[in-house]
């Protein structure tokens, strides 16, 4: 039995429902941004007129913005305010009439929504691989709620899973101190430490005028509580990319449906 692809009706239900037939599920073989959409746009379900929103940035956020600003075009949300976590998403927000706000004016917000690269099983997360994180920490810190948005790809066992980049913001003054300072901390987990590089080679420029250096961290680094306080001691750190019991739901769109996990407190 073929099931339709609608992104609106495919959650955890589609999968018991699945499971109650006599064939196996099929998988839907739908692209990563397919599923994306569909993990944004179940997101934005949680939207309720009159609220104040995180809008966040990157490739699955993007999605959920759009769709807001879908849903106030129709008349089906009123009274939004969206507090845009990066310039891009204020460009595009700004773009769909979503009217915008910013922290100083709203020190509360309703729910934020936003996409990241890593989850573990207790719904950490990485971000920042789009250079955003800390904007976005400081807006989804301020929520009443985070819902975070994304493909099954992104579920490690452990942070660092991916083996991809753990990024963390400096200030440009003395990068290369600081950079060192962050590999030899984390020497003992098997890291590497790299300036991130933007056009023609250059130094990437975050939002607030700053550097990004990723780093690769082999093993698991147990702890993170320990790991996110000695790097956020060193002088010329900012923020890292490690966002720490902050995520209230975490929903993973994969090929066999939509999965909803939400923290239990
Ligand atoms: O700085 C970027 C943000 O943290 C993004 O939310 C994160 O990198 C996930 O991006 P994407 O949805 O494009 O995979």
């Amino acid at each position: 039995m073929a099931l339709a692809y609608d992104p609106l009706f495919i959650t955890s239900d589609t999968i018991s429902s699945m499971a109650d037939i006599s064939s196996p599920p099929q998988p839907m073989n739908l692209t990563q941004d397919e599923l994306k959409r569909i993990a944004a746009y179940k997101a934005v379900e949680f939207v309720q007129s009159g609220m104040v929103l995180g809008l966040g940035t990157g490739s699955t956020a993007k999605h959920a913005v759009d769709r807001i600003g879908e849903l106030l075009r129709q008349g089906k949300l009123e009274n939004i305010i969206g507090i845009p976590t990066s310039k891009k998403t204020q460009e595009q927000a700004l773009s769909l009439g979503i009217p915008l706000s910013d922290l100083d004016s709203h020190p509360v917000i309703d729910l934020s929504i936003d996409g990241a690269d890593e989850v573990d099983p207790d719904l950490n997360l990485v971000k920042g691989r789009g250079g955003s994180l800390l904007r976005e920490k400081m807006i989804e810190g301020a929520s009443k709620k985070f819902v975070v948005i994304v493909d099954e790809s992104k579920m490690v066992k452990h942070i660092g899973g991916s083996k991809l980049a753990l990024p963390v913001e400096i200030v440009p003054f003395c990068w290369r101190f600081t950079a060192e300072k962050l590999r030899s901390l984390l020497e003992g987990y098997g890291c590497e430490a790299n300036l991130r590089l933007g056009e023609k080679g250059k130094p990437f420029v975050t939002d607030n005028g700053n550097y990004i250096v990723d780093l690769n961290v082999e093993n698991d680094m147990g702890d993170l509580g320990l790991v996110s306080d000695a790097i956020l001691r060193l002088a010329g750190v900012v923020e890292h990319g490690m966002f720490l019991d902050m995520a209230s739901t975490v929903i993973i769109a994969g090929d066999f449906g939509v999965n909803i996990k939400t923290k239990h407190i």
